[in-house]
């Protein structure tokens, strides 16, 4: 039961598009597609060491290059970077091809979710707290720009239940959209 031609989901690092989406699209039965993993396997070079050769511009390109593909794949759930909405061509490719969702997460559960980590680029420096801060005030406008649906959460919680509760939100979503399917 899946109305929508494809799902895409956007948000900040650490909201969970790539393991809840992962987890979304094994409950729909849909192909899974990760972004930052295409450019990754695409590129043969982790996205940290495409940053560090080509600067974010260099990694953006690349990025947009790889959406603009991707996206006009229909039937799939593909999680993006948190960055892919900061391009204004990427936000219209999002919103024209599939159903945008919003997986959001305020700063302290992105702390402590990607307290380890040390793949994302734009966390490798001090002053993760103030960066995650200011990201958010320049994103927060353009998820909410090509969202169709938004997916708070906070803590470490539990990425499965976020999958679940996606899946109900969705579903009652469609049945409203579509009385006889209710
Ligand atoms: N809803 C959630 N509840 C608890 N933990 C979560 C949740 N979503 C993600 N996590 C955990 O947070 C970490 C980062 O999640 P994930 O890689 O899915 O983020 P992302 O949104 O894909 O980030 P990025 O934009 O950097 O690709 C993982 O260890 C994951 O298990
Ligand atoms: O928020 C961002 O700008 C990024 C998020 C990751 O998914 C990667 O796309 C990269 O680390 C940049
Ligand atoms: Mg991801």
């Amino acid at each position: 039961m899946n109305p929508a031609p494809s799902l895409f989901l956007v948000g900040p690092m650490g909201a969970g598009k790539t393991t809840v989406g992962r987890l979304i699209a094994e409950l729909f039965r849909m192909p899974f597609i990760d972004l930052d993993h295409e450019i990754e396997a695409h590129t043969g070079a982790a996205v940290g060491l495409i940053f560090e050769l080509e600067g974010e511009a260099g990694f953006r390109r690349r990025e947009s290059a790889m959406l603009a593909g991707l996206a006009a794949r229909h039937g799939i759930v593909l999680a993006t970077g948190g960055g892919a909405v900061l391009d204004a061509e990427n936000r219209r490719v999002l919103r024209e091809n599939g159903f945008v969702i919003w997986l959001d997460a305020d700063v302290d559960a992105q702390l402590a979710r990607l307290a380890r980590d040390r793949q994302r680029p734009l966390l490798q420096a001090p002053g993760r707290r103030e960066r995650l801060e200011r990201l958010a005030r320049e994103r927060n406008p353009l998820y909410a720009e090509i969202a169709d649906l938004r997916l708070p959460s906070s803590g470490v919680g539990n990425s499965s239940h976020a999958a679940h509760d996606l899946l109900d939100l969705l579903e009652a979503r469609w049945r409203r959209g579509n009385p006889e399917a209710a």
